[in-house]
This record gives structure tokens, sequence and C-alpha cells, in this order.
């Protein structure tokens, strides 16, 4: 760690994350702490961007390919994606580059050389990593992150004997051509029915009609393949080939790893306890923005609800109750709710026909605050000995 203002390379912030970065670092004020160079992979030699009270090293955009120029730098900031890490990170260390790499995509999480960073519920597994030498952190998955930000309370106790998660994942969550398909499909599927809109009268299964026939022919789904509007897609990321999306697999992976149990960890962070087993089944679905999951629990032992409520309230400072009525869960309990906003709420908390032990709850996160960006710069601050 260090307390010096560094040089800190910022790839990837022209994307959804890293914009969302970018305005978070600006919001809380984080770049007095360091200076800032910037990089593309698409236009090098291009003006770097400017921000209000920001003074970047160069005035110009590097290239996010070029190893020399990346490996004078201390710290680097990546939001580029899984690609661009694979193609860089490993020529970066043969090159003998010995900073701290943050970055944003899937590709190292689960290497035995890193550490997934989510401070408010790991922060000891960080510090003792960087007290061993790692230098890979790596934000989590967004659906895990945003989970553990709601429900850490209840693993931070050890409660959780077993969990599943079912979600519910924003088309942002593909990035921003996928934002904007998704916005393009809507509009198309109201202009095809525009005349039939207007009139009251109209037929509604002329109208229904009308919308399948665009869904299945006149849709533009290159980034997500399929239509997604007036859809949904139950399926994300790769085909693992024994049944499994790649999405669903980081839920028991990813959460295990963060809280440091099981025996994924990095250098110098003690096993915390055997792994609790997690699963998921990741659907993709027309909100925007804020992913959203309904999860089961097997608790260890019967608690009475009011005291998971309290625990759950506790858990972090981000999570935020939500009685289980109707009015409040229509009102905070929802994608349009709770995107834009640190907080994150879970409710739907009760427990199921199956047993005293076994919960419910239903909890909505800003895929790309606490899902992504707010880890990463939060990890950025305690590296510069900040946080
Ligand atoms: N989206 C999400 O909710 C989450 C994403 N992640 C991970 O973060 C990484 C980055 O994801 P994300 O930010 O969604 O990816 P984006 O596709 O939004 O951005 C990645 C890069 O694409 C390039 N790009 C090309 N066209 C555009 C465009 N029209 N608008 C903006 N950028 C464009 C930019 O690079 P350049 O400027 O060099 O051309 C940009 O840095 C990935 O590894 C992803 O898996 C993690 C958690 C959540
Ligand atoms: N896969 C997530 C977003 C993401 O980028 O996840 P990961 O960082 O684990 O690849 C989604 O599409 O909603």
């Amino acid at each position: 760690m260090t307390s010096t203002v560094s040089s800190v390379g910022l790839i990837g912030w022209r994307g959804m994350v890293g914009s969302v970065l970018v305005q978070r670092m600006l919001d809380e004020g984080d770049f007095a702490h360091i200076n800032p160079v910037f990089f593309s992979t698409s236009n090098a030699g291009g003006p770097a961007p400017t921000f209000d009270g920001v003074e970047a090293e160069e005035t110009s955009l590097q290239d996010a390919y070029d190893i020399e120029t990346l490996k004078k730098l201390p710290i680097i900031v990546t939001a580029q994606g899984g690609d661009y890490t694979k193609a860089v990170y490993p020529k970066l260390r043969e090159a003998g580059w010995d900073g701290i790499w943050i970055d944003a995509a899937s590709t190292l999480r689960m290497e035995d050389t890193s550490i997934i960073t989510l401070d408010p519920i790991n922060r000891d597994v960080i510090d003792a990593g960087l007290a061993a030498g790692v230098k890979e952190f790596v934000g989590g998955n967004c659906t895990v992150s945003c989970m553990l930000m709601g429900l850490g309370g209840l693993f931070k106790q050890d409660l959780v004997e077993w969990g599943t998660a079912m979600t519910y994942q924003a088309a942002s969550g593909g990035g921003a051509k996928h934002m904007r398909e998704l916005l393009n499909q809507f509009g198309d599927l109201s202009s095809a029915v525009g005349t039939e809109l207007a009139d009251p009268a109209s037929a509604i299964l002329d109208i229904d009609r009308k919308v399948l026939q665009t869904q299945r022919e006149g849709l533009d789904a290159s980034q997500f393949g399929v239509p997604l509007a007036g859809s949904l897609i139950p399926w994300i990321d790769a085909d693992l080939g024994n049944g499994v999306a790649k999405e669903e697999w980081k839920a028991g992976v990813e959460t295990n790893k963060i809280l440091g149990r099981g025996d994924n960890l990095a250098p110098g962070v003690d096993r915390r306890g055997d792994a609790v087993p997690f699963d998921s089944l990741c659907v993709r679905v027309g909100a925007l923005r804020s992913h959203s999951q309904a999860l089961t629990l097997k608790l260890r032992e019967d608690i009475p609800v009011s005291e998971i409520e309290d625990i759950v309230a506790k858990g972090t400072d981000w999570a935020q109750l939500v009685p289980n009525e109707k009015e409040a869960t229509m009102e905070q309990l929802t994608p349009v709710a709770a995107t834009g906003s640190l907080d994150i709420p879970v409710g739907r908390i009760r427990t199921l026909e199956m047993g005293p032990e076994y919960i419910s709850a239903f909890t909505v996160g800003d895929q790309l605050l606490w899902g992504a960006a707010e880890p990463l710069r939060r990890m950025l601050l305690i590296a510069v000995g900040k946080l």
C-alpha cells in the first residue's frame, strides 16, 4: 500500500462499467488521490476525456495494448472486458510488471493468485492478501456482489447452510450495445402496432399477433442473439457443457471465494470454513439496469423472521430492509427503485412451507454500482492507502 499520489492507468472508462466508475470517482473526489492516465483500445492518440478538477497526466489517449506504456504504471484499473484482460495481462506480467491490477472482468477471478474484492464483506481477506503480496484484485460477478451486499449479514454470521438464487438480470449487464438493442426493440415493437394502439377499439389479439410476428421476424437481436423485448432468455454467459451456465457457476464459487470459504483462496488468506453450497438459475429479462434475484436459503437454525430481518439490515451499511408487504415491495423492491442507488433493498423475507429453517428473500441491486464500479473504486482507494 502507498499513501503518495500514484499514477493510475484507467482502461475501459467509456463503457458501461467504466463510465459509472469515473462518475463515482468524481462524486467522491477520488481523483485527488491519483494521477489518471486514460487509455483506449479503439482511439489511441485521440483526446483524453476532461473532467472538472481532474488533471490527466497525458492529454491524449494512450494505446491500451502498448505494454511499455502500461508497464510504467504502479496501478492499472480496467473495465475493458475479459478479452482485453486475456490479451494484455499475461504479457504485462511476462514483461516484468509488478504493479496492482484492478479488474472488472471475470477472467482472473478464480485464479489462485487473485482476490475478489468486496470490502464491506471481505476487507479482512483483502488485507490478508495485500500483506502477502497479492497484486490481482477483481470485482465479483454483479449478481454475487449485490446479493452479498444485501444478505451478507446472514453469511458473515455463518447462518446459511445452503442457498439458491433465481436471477432476473437487466439488459445493461451485457454492456452498452446490449442496452441500446433492447431499447431499439421496444421502439420497434411499439411502432409495429402504433396504429392499433392509437385506437382503443382495435382488437387486442391483432396487436398480440403483430407484436409476435415482429419479435420473430423483424427485430435486430445481434447482441443478445434472440429478441429480449417482451420476452426473456433463461441462459447467461457461456455454456459449460454440463447443463450449467457460466453465470450460474459463478454464484457458488465466487460467493465462497469472497467469504474466504472453501479451498479456492489467494496466498495469505486463511480458510474461514467449508464452502457453503450455493447455486443459481440465471435469466436475462427486459429490465434496463439493476439485477434482481429471488433467493431460497436453508438456515442452520430456526430463527424468527424479525431476527433474520435485523441481521440482514445490519449486515452492511447499504442493506435496506423492505417490509414484506405489498405496497412497500412494489415501491422499493424493483429495478426502477434501485437503479442509481448504492442501497441494496432486501425484502420478501418469510419462512417457507418446507420448514422453519427455510426462508425466501428478494433483492435488487444496481449491478453497475455495487455489482461493478463501487468495489473497484474502493479497492483503488485501499491500494493508495485512502480507505
Ligand atoms: N455491464 C455490467 O453490468 C457489468 C459488467 N462487468 C464486466 O465489466 C467489463 C466491461 O463491461 P461493460 O462496461 O458492460 O462493457 P461495454 O461494452 O459497455 O464497454 C467496454 C468497452 O467497449 C468499447 N466500446 C465499443 N463501443 C462502445 C459504445 N458504443 N459505448 C461505450 N463503449 C464502447 C469501449 O472501449 P474503447 O473506449 O477502448 O473503445 C469500452 O471501454 C466486462 O468484463 C464485464 O463482464 C462486470 C459487472 C457488471
Ligand atoms: N454477466 C453479467 C455481467 C457481467 O459482466 O458479469 P461478469 O463480470 O461475471 O462477467 C450480466 O450479463 O448480467
